[in-house]
């Protein structure tokens, strides 16, 4: 359990600058989780923290004593990559014992300690089987075992359920956020999959060239992003381009840029006359009957998940709307219904899109 400060930390490759002055802090026994879109640093940020990138400016602590230029092999970072590694021609305890063997460990001890993690992963009735005679989540859980096993300052984990289809990776979550939290270990989880950060993290890291953009916890991220460039890339939302029109206190009125449709939101953007007003789907409440503030809109697709329905709804005040359906059976496609929702649901934001959107 270690807590972990990077204080200005910049990569280069060759001259190319891919972090500039980066500064985190992660906490004792925290995990946080680096989201982002391909080629923001993720990788690269995680690498250097492992000690398999040489900075090429400011410095990185763990528990006040610099690591900077120590090798990774004297960090004692434990690490599990999408692709696990394990050595083919050794069985899994031997797997396991590897690292303890590198560290001078002695023969009795190393066996009785890669035992001990294995048990901690339910893998320890296999111990004499090789990779090939695994499935991919008993690999994975062994890859975890050999992370474990040198007991860690810290954990660092990179795309770790890559390989596993829906149900294991979901699994393998609970798991290694049960055993995350048991052990007290400080993580840095690197993940393509909002919903993997979300449902594990105590904190999200969200990144965009290079540079720390938002970072907060899943439930603050989703529901209070600070930027649409945030909202749009965890979990579905409508964006709207608006211009504000008044403000009054933390509420605005905004005008939609397309249609000049006006409505109050939450949020008052001070200094900006535009941006983007983010509504969740799931915020949408779509009605066969018109009630107060509700505007006409019409069903153009709808779409059945089992949990929920997704519409797509045209609305002549809002243009193209996603709306999320708990009771699915009640729309048809074509059918004229009322969409309404609370202005504390639409929350108004700079404008920060994804340059596709921009
Ligand atoms: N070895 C390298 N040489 C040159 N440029 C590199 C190298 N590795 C990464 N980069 C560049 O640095 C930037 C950050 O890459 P990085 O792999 O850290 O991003 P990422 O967020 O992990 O991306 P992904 O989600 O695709 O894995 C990218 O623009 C990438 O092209």
């Amino acid at each position: 359990m270690s807590r972990l400060e990077i204080d200005s930390l910049k990569i280069a490759y060759g001259g190319w600058v891919a972090i500039d002055d980066l500064n985190l802090t992660i906490e004792k026994g925290e995990l946080i989780s680096l989201l982002g879109p391909s080629g923001s640093g993720k990788t690269s940020l995680l690498r250097a923290i492992g000690g398999y990138l040489k900075p090429a400016g400011g410095s990185l602590r763990i528990d006040g004593k610099d690591i900077t230029s120590t090798p990774p092999q004297f960090r004692d970072i434990g690490m599990v990559f999408q692709n696990f590694v394990l050595f083919p021609h050794l069985t899994t305890v031997e797997n396991v014992e590897f690292g303890l063997r590198t560290r001078g460990v002695a023969k009795a001890e190393r066996r009785r300690r890669a035992i001990e993690a294995l048990a901690m992963v339910q893998m320890d009735t296999y111990l004499e089987r090789y990779p090939f005679e695994l499935s991919g989540g008993q690999q994975q859980r062994v890859a975890l075992a050999r992370a474990i096993v040198i007991r860690p300052t810290m954990l660092l984990l990179d795309e770790p359920m890559g390989a596993l289809d829906t149900k294991l990776r979901e699994r393998a979550q609970e798991e290694i956020r049960a055993l995350q939290q048991e052990l007290q270990l400080t993580t840095v989880l690197v993940t393509h999959d909002q919903r993997e950060a979300m449902a594990m993290s105590d904190r999200i890291i969200v990144m965009r060239g290079g540079t720390i953009v938002d970072a907060g916890d899943p439930w603050r991220l989703y529901h209070a992003p600070k930027t649409a460039f945030t909202a749009e890339f965890l979990g579905a939302t409508n964006l709207l381009p608006v211009e504000v029109l008044t403000r009054d206190g933390n509420r605005a009125r905004v005008r939609m840029t397309q249609t000049g449709h006006e409505f109050e939101v939450e949020g008052s953007l001070p200094g900006a006359n535009a941006g983007y007003v983010s509504l969740r789907p799931e915020d949408i409440t779509c009605a066969l009957s018109c009630g107060p503030g509700a505007l006409p809109a019409k069903v153009v697709k709808r779409m059945f998940y089992g949990v929920n329905t997704h519409l797509r709804l045209e609305t002549p005040g809002l243009g193209s709307l996603l709306a999320v359906q708990h009771r699915h059976a009640v729309f048809e496609e074509g059918a004229d219904v009322f969409v309404s929702f609370q202005p504390q649901d639409a929350r108004l934001l700079p404008a920060d899109l994804p340059e596709d959107r921009q």
